[in-house]
């Protein structure tokens, strides 16, 4: 942990020679993954989209600016400091080329565009003109990059994490239920409201819905943490955790940023979320090495062929969710899980003893027995337990049985 910390504090150094850097506490950088990775490479060379290549390094930068603005010296402060903005910014979109070769569709731009002082291709400024995100999950993940540009910098996380509760094991608890009952393990969700069905349940008291969840026989609970988009919080999360529920907790956030993950654990977390649409393979591995490093486990979830071949090739994934819903269009189909764990993908997974979790859209006896022979050892509930009276009998009614025995 300390190298990790220590190395995502340093890649604020690797901004030298001919530009003057300004104290340490003014560069935060804003992203701990691949992109810290990025800039700590630079000058790197890259194809970008339909316009030929450029270098996105250093020099590059400080050349156009020179070559614009006809001063030829970048010597103050302000003037680096919109140098590394926009080289931030310029990073950003290669980013977002190399997910797109990996088949993520889910931009990286935040909502606020190109910096005002950039001076790189002309083509990069139209291609990013119009800030408007192509779907919800677009919208959530631009909306988390401008909610983190306002978090803690990572060093002070690392005196709460000393005093955060110990792991427990998530895995371990899944695999416990499903050879207690013999049926999926349940992850019962607390969720107050979602973006495709508005708000779930007006008196919404989470730590009562999450005694009930354990109460009812759920082997862990997720909880919501969005604040904007499903009204869930991380003192919802906290408090859960405080109030002395065994059950290992999920982390359901949408993580960017290797920061949320430090910060979930904080929070008591004992597993995080990582969805593949919106995470190249570089990040998902890395994000992986943190998790480790805390004892949390990693839920990878994906909703196609082609994540879930990429998350397949990628190692040391223990949990695997598949996501009923299409997060783009908000469109549930049980079936899909079917799909994805036919032939070759369901023998690799079986091979590889990955635990396979079925999420959303799961609403009767039926829809378990189906996901069930279909080859998942858990799923992931959420609407149809939180819209009960007593969330609790709800799981009862998922199962068509009381699983708590
Ligand atoms: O549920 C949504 O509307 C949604 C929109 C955009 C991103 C994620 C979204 N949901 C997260 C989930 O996938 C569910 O909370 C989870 O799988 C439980 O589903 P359900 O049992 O159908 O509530």
């Amino acid at each position: 942990m300390e190298r990790l910390m220590s190395s995502s504090i340093s890649s604020k150094t690797h901004f030298k020679s001919s530009i003057f850097v300004p104290p340490i506490a003014h560069f935060e950088p804003k992203r701990v993954g691949f992109r810290q990775t990025w800039l700590s490479k630079a000058p790197v060379r890259c194809s970008l989209m339909g316009s030929g290549s450029a270098d996105v390094g250093e020099a590059s930068v400080v050349k156009k600016m020179e070559s614009n603005d006809g001063i030829g010296a970048l010597s103050t402060a302000s003037d680096s400091y919109s140098a590394l903005k926009i080289k931030e910014w310029e990073v950003e979109r290669f980013q977002d080329e190399i997910a797109s070769c990996q088949g993520i569709r889910i931009r990286r731009r935040p909502p606020t565009g190109p910096p005002s002082h950039y001076v790189g291709p002309f083509e990069f400024r139209l291609q990013n003109e119009g800030n408007t995100p192509r779907n919800i999950l677009e919208e959530i993940v631009w909306n988390k990059d401008k909610e983190l540009r306002e978090r803690k910098p990572l060093y002070m996380l690392k005196k709460s994490l000393e005093n955060a509760p110990p792991t427990r094991d998530f895995v371990g608890a899944l695999r416990a239920s499903y050879a207690r009952t013999g049926l999926p393990a349940l992850i019962a969700e607390v969720k107050k409201a979602s973006p495709s069905r508005g708000v779930l349940r007006e008196n919404f008291n989470p730590v009562e819905i999450a005694q009930a969840y354990e109460k009812g026989g759920a082997a862990c609970l997720s909880v919501l943490t969005d604040e904007k988009y499903f009204q869930g919080s991380f003192e919802n999360l906290e408090a859960i955790r405080n109030a002395g529920i065994k059950c290992p907790l999920l982390c359901k956030e949408f993580v960017i940023d290797a920061w949320q993950i430090y910060y979930a654990r904080v929070k008591g977390a004992d597993a995080i979320l990582l969805i593949a649409a919106i995470l190249p393979d570089l990040d998902i591995k890395y994000m992986i090495k943190i998790c480790k490093m805390f004892g949390l486990a990693a839920l990878v979830e994906v909703h196609d062929e082609r994540e879930l071949d990429r998350v397949l090739g990628i190692d040391g994934i223990e949990l695997i969710g598949i996501n009923n819903r299409n997060l783009e269009t908000f469109e549930v189909d049980i079936s899909n899980i079917k799909k994805l764990l036919e032939g070759d993908r369901g023998e690799m997974i079986r091979q590889k003893d990955i635990i396979v979790v079925g999420e959303s859209g799961l609403f009767n006896p039926n829809d378990v027995s189906y996901v069930q022979e279909a080859g998942v050892r858990a799923v992931l509930v959420g609407e149809s337990l939180v819209k009960q009276n007593d969330p609790g009998q709800g799981i009862a009614s998922l199962f068509g049985k009381d699983i708590s025995l």
